[in-house]
């Protein structure tokens, strides 16, 4: 018997077969086409993601020769905050998803912030008042589609974020659900009572009517449809992929972070049953629910990381592919005293800095490519540094293991930066494949594929550790002038009249 996971990602869907032992028996993925309607705005089209998502499902289950009856359950982990609200009775969306990554409901956000809700919203949901969380978005829709509200109210809509779409549409409509760490992503959902909270829905004119039953991650959800690939089998596991991600990294205890490197950075440190509120910036946030116990995380983003590794491939063409970056940067000894803060789209945590943008400093007539494409390599590890002296400062601890994952973590160079910047050691494990090795446990645990935790934890295998080479004075002084360049990079974008900031 295999577990089935589905990681629906912002630019593509996966399908992913995971053996008893946590090993990939086979992968499946498609992209699907990202919409850019005007600028900062980002859409993608509802029954697009349904197709992607169910045609690699069959792919995968076709290619290994894998009938519905040997798959035990599936797994469903999901870009997250990513709002689609459709017609309950047809199934059909009533408007394109609108994605995370989207700014458009910037001016709300703004207003929200200036009448003093923020406190109120970061004490209920443990986020901040950003645009980039669910409800301003599903406020959007039903400002924009005539009679949407109307609807609403009387429960012909229904809004969720993608778990819940694939959710209702692999069971033919007949269930509208979602898990905890998903509901904790929309501004709506109160973390401490575990419920969607009335003020909230108030605040964002949401009404209650449209919204989805709220259940554990690891919890038999419900059967397939028949007359879909694959039929009859339960949906027994559902996370957002971050969520997810800190559960396939086995950080299950309290202090255990991760961090995954992909466009950007997503760190996540399991603080076990303490909410912890952030003062340096970070986000609460559910990291998971299991047997009716919230097991709570902080977390924070990095808005460009892999991102300026492609931004030195396509807009600089100093490299050719992203991996000829790491012998180009290993070919000098550091990087000549370069800083790149390539806060191309304004700072993420710790700074939240929307007027933010990138600055290069420390230039010497000597400078290479060399030097800049180590500057690069040592800004995503910088940044991650930014985010893990936060949450231990905020969890009252001192340096850990970090374990990592992402496209950007075969980076030999780059793990050895970011263990001698940390001054600790960093993991990859051989499965990078976390996420959807985090859903794929939920769901194997719901239905007895895996006992209990102790199974799992045979199942995360180290690929190598990077122990820190540097001398902590020398890190420290490289932390320092870091810090200096952010300072220059803060507040540089001017807005214009509108009170607009260009992107
Ligand atoms: N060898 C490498 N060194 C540094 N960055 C890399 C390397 N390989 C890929 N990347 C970066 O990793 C990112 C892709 O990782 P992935 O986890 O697939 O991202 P996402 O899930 O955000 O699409 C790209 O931004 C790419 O530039
Ligand atoms: O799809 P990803 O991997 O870019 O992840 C998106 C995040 O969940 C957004 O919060």
């Amino acid at each position: 018997m295999l577990i089935l996971a589905l990681d629906q990602g912002t630019t593509s869907s996966r399908a992913i077969l995971f053996d008893e032992a946590g090993a990939v028996r086979g992968v499946a993925q498609r992209e699907f086409r990202q919409i850019y309607p005007k600028p900062g705005w980002v859409e993608h089209d509802p029954s697009e993601i349904w197709s992607s998502q169910i045609g690699v499902a069959a792919e995968v289950l076709g290619r290994c020769e894998v009938g519905p009856r040997d798959v035990a359950a599936i797994g469903i982990t999901n870009q997250r905050e990513t709002t689609i609200v459709w017609d309950r009775a047809s199934g059909h969306p009533i408007h394109n998803a609108i994605v995370w990554q989207d700014r458009r409901t910037a001016p709300l956000m703004d207003r929200m912030k200036a009448d003093g809700s923020e406190a109120l919203l970061r004490e209920r949901t443990g986020l901040v008042a950003d645009p980039y969380f669910s409800a301003s978005k599903v406020r959007w829709i039903l400002d924009a589609v005539p009679g949407a509200r109307q609807r609403a109210e009387r429960g012909e809509l229904a809004f969720g974020t993608v778990d819940s779409w694939l959710v209702s549409r692999l069971t033919g409509g007949k269930l509208h659900a979602t898990d905890a760490t998903n509901a904790s992503r929309t501004l709506l959902f109160n973390i401490h009572t575990r419920q969607w909270d009335d003020e909230l829905l108030g605040l964002f004119g949401v009404p209650r009517a449209m919204l989805p039953e709220v259940r554990d991650s690891s919890h038999v959800y419900g059967e397939v449809t028949a007359d879909l690939a694959p039929g009859n089998v339960p949906i027994a596991g559902i996370a957002g992929d971050q969520h997810a991600a800190l559960f396939g990294q086995q950080c299950r205890r309290g202090g255990m972070l991760k961090n995954t490197y992909g466009t950007g950075c997503f760190m996540l440190m399991n603080t076990e049953g303490d909410a912890i509120a952030s003062s340096r910036g970070l986000i609460t946030t559910p990291a998971w629910s299991l047997g009716g116990k919230l097991t709570y995380a902080l977390e924070g983003s990095v808005f460009v990381a892999g991102a300026a590794v492609q931004w030195l491939r396509d807009g600089l063409g100093l490299i050719e592919s992203a991996s000829d970056i790491e012998p180009l940067a290993d070919s000098v000894e550091d990087a000549g005293g370069v800083y790149l803060v390539p806060a191309f789209t304004g700072l993420g945590a710790p700074y939240w800095d929307p007027h933010a943008r990138g600055v290069l400093v420390g230039l010497s007539r000597g400078a290479s490519r060399a030097h800049l494409a180590r500057a690069v390599l040592e800004s995503i590890a910088h940044q991650s540094a930014d985010l893990a002296e936060a949450m231990e400062a905020d969890a009252g601890l001192g340096p850990r293991t970090l374990r990592v994952d992402g496209g950007a973590s075969c980076n030999n160079l780059l793990m050895q930066i970011q263990a001698d910047l940390l001054q600790a050691p960093v993991e990859r494990p051989v499965v990078t494949e976390t996420t959807a090795l985090g859903a794929a446990f939920l769901a194997g645990l719901a239905v007895g594929f895996w006992k209990d935790d102790d199974e799992l934890a045979g199942s995360w295998t180290l690929d190598r550790r990077f122990e820190p080479r540097m001398s902590p004075g020398h890190a420290a002084e490289q932390r320092r002038q870091w810090r200096r360049a952010v300072e220059r990079a803060k507040g540089w974008a001017e807005a214009d009249s509108a009170g607009t900031v260009p992107a």
